[in-house]
């Protein structure tokens, strides 16, 4: 489970979030949804712990991850994985060494281990024989794939953060890449955060829901909460999307 408590975070005199209260058990996703610049990035730092809130705390399954120290911290990030927006490779490094970097760099895994968990994640994403090519090699919905199997790249991956996954990608494309991000849900029981301004995947993808603005959560729960939800922002934003 992820809980935010009362999170309150400012960037100098501006404070980005107010206050926000929200829980995502384990196994669940909750898509965050909101205007543009209104904090979705900011919450996904602060679960990651590169964010410190002024005030409140992130709970992930109970640990308080603003009171960690540098090595339980690093301890924690390895149960989670950060796919970030445009999937965020290293241009020079093959696929293969992209998904391995992680691994190298947090564990003491022999080349041999490393090389049989990069093809078991590939495979998982079913890009196995792209292992030997470059990034630039690949279409976006692959790049995004390789995004994924690296930020699962911990032996037990257990939280999961997706800002803006499918952006840029075509229908089709960022459909199989939410189906990827469900299969990632349900075969690792991992509890997810997914940014998104597409309603149409954040329905694909969210079992929960939350909109943010002007710094406060305005409305949070299931699909049919938020349909019969009777704020104006709200019925704006999912009329836009029909
Ligand atoms: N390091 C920073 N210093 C100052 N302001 C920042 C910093 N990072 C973000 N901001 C500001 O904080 C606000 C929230 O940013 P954030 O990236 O969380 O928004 P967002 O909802 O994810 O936006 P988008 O949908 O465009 O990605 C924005 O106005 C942004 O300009």
């Amino acid at each position: 489970m992820i809980r935010l408590e009362n999170l309150t975070v400012a960037y100098g005199p501006r404070v980005i979030l107010d206050g926000i209260n929200l829980e995502i058990p384990t196994g669940k996703t909750m898509v965050i949804l909101g205007e543009s610049g209104s904090g979705k990035t900011t919450i996904l730092k602060c679960v990651l712990g590169t964010l410190h809130p002024v005030s409140g705390r992130v709970l992930a399954n109970g640990q308080d991850i603003s009171t960690l120290k540098e090595d339980d911290l690093l301890r924690f990030r390895q149960r989670m994985g950060m796919v970030f927006q445009e999937g965020a490779l290293f241009d020079s490094l093959t696929v293969g060494e992209n998904v391995a970097f992680w691994l190298w760099e947090h564990t003491w895994l022999s080349d041999e281990e490393v090389e049989a968990r990069v093809r078991t994640l590939l495979r998982f994403v079913g890009l196995e024989s792209s292992i030997d090519a470059k990034p630039s090699d690949l279409s976006g919905g692959m790049r995004r794939r390789v995004a994924i199997a690296r930020a699962m790249a911990a032996e037990d991956p257990a939280f999961m953060l997706y800002d803006e996954p499918t952006t840029g990608l075509d229908p089709f494309t960022s459909k199989s890449i939410c189906d990827l991000m469900r299969r990632v849900q349900r075969e690792f029981t991992t509890t997810n955060i997914v940014v998104t301004h597409d309603l149409t995947d954040a329905y694909r993808v969210g079992d929960l829901f939350t909109f943010i603005k002007d710094a406060k959560v305005i409305a949070t729960g299931s699909r049919r909460d938020i349909e019969h939800s009777d704020d104006p922002f709200i019925k704006t934003f999912l009329s836009l999307d029909s």
